[in-house]
């Protein structure tokens, strides 16, 4: 595994579950997660070679660190993918045309409750997309999708997606502490009312979403007066529009 941050690293830790045995790569860190091993340089592995090389470096790294992993790569072996935009052709190139999966997982895998996309090229069909599913299926919900633009769209939904939730449950909270409530109040309300609304939406057979609202919603009452102020013009179906637009632009520019 090359590179083991906060995606990586949230990934691993419930890969381990699983039978497989896994060497990180990483300068920065101190300590492998319990059962993996640590290196920190490369050339202490040079000689060995992997069923899998992971990749969780940033996506500019990867020109310039990959091609150092492709000869360390076994016969049936194949390189699995977490970063944002780098395309499965690049990936493959970079690997001395080895079998390439991408996924995009997203940061809740942390708590085995991430949702992740995944494709592979042609070489990839078959045994290496099988492994890679049944590895993020240790974090939560996994999703083969049928193009491979759709991660980049599963990026910009999911990948990014707790970031967006994080910001806006950020200033839900400041609001509520300008109405008087202290911070852990205000965590409290408000981490409490996305986690119980989502639930009840997860719930088998929930009514949709609009339904939902509508169920919180009493004429002429307080919600209909918060709605109002927050998208009676449109405003946050627009901003969730671009939302998604942009990272989904990003996610092409580092194809
Ligand atoms: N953070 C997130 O929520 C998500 C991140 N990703 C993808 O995961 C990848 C990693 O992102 P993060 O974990 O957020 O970044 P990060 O900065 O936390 O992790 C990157 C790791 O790479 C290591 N590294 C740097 N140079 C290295 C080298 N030469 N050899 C080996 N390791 C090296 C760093 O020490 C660091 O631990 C990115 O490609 C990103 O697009 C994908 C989905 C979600
Ligand atoms: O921000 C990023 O580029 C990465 C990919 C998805 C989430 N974090």
């Amino acid at each position: 595994m090359v590179g083991c941050g906060k995606m990586g690293g949230a990934l691993l830790s419930h890969w381990m579950q699983g039978n497989e045995q896994f060497t990180v790569v990483d300068p920065a860190l101190d300590s492998a997660p319990d059962g993996a091993r640590l290196v920190r340089d490369r050339s202490e592995i040079a000689s060995e070679t992997f069923d899998v090389v992971i990749v969780a470096i940033k996506p500019q790294m990867i020109d310039d660190i990959l091609p150092d992993y492709a000869s360390m790569l076994s016969e049936n072996g194949y390189v699995l993918s977490i970063a944002a935009g780098c395309s499965l052709s690049r990936l493959s190139r970079l690997m001395g045309g080895a079998p390439a999966v991408r996924v995009m997982p997203n940061l809740p895998a942390a708590v085995g409750k991430g949702v992740s996309g995944l494709c592979a090229d042609d070489k990839g069909q078959g045994p290496a997309l099988a492994h890679a599913e049944a590895m993020m299926g240790r974090t939560g919900t996994a999703v083969v999708v049928d193009s491979e633009d759709k991660i980049d769209r599963v990026t910009a939904v999911a990948g990014s997606g707790p970031g967006y939730v994080f910001e806006i449950a950020r200033a839900y909270v400041a609001a509520a502490m300008e109405m008087g409530f202290d911070e852990d109040e205000a965590r409290a309300l408000v981490l409490g009312t996305i986690e119980g609304a989502t639930a009840m939406a997860l719930e088998p057979g929930a009514a949709g979403l609009e339904d939902l609202r509508n169920s919180v919603t009493s004429k002429g009452g307080t919600t209909a007066a918060g709605l109002d102020a927050l998208n009676g013009d449109g405003t946050i179906s627009r901003k969730m529009r671009e939302t998604l637009k942009a990272a989904y632009n990003r996610a092409v520019e580092l194809r």
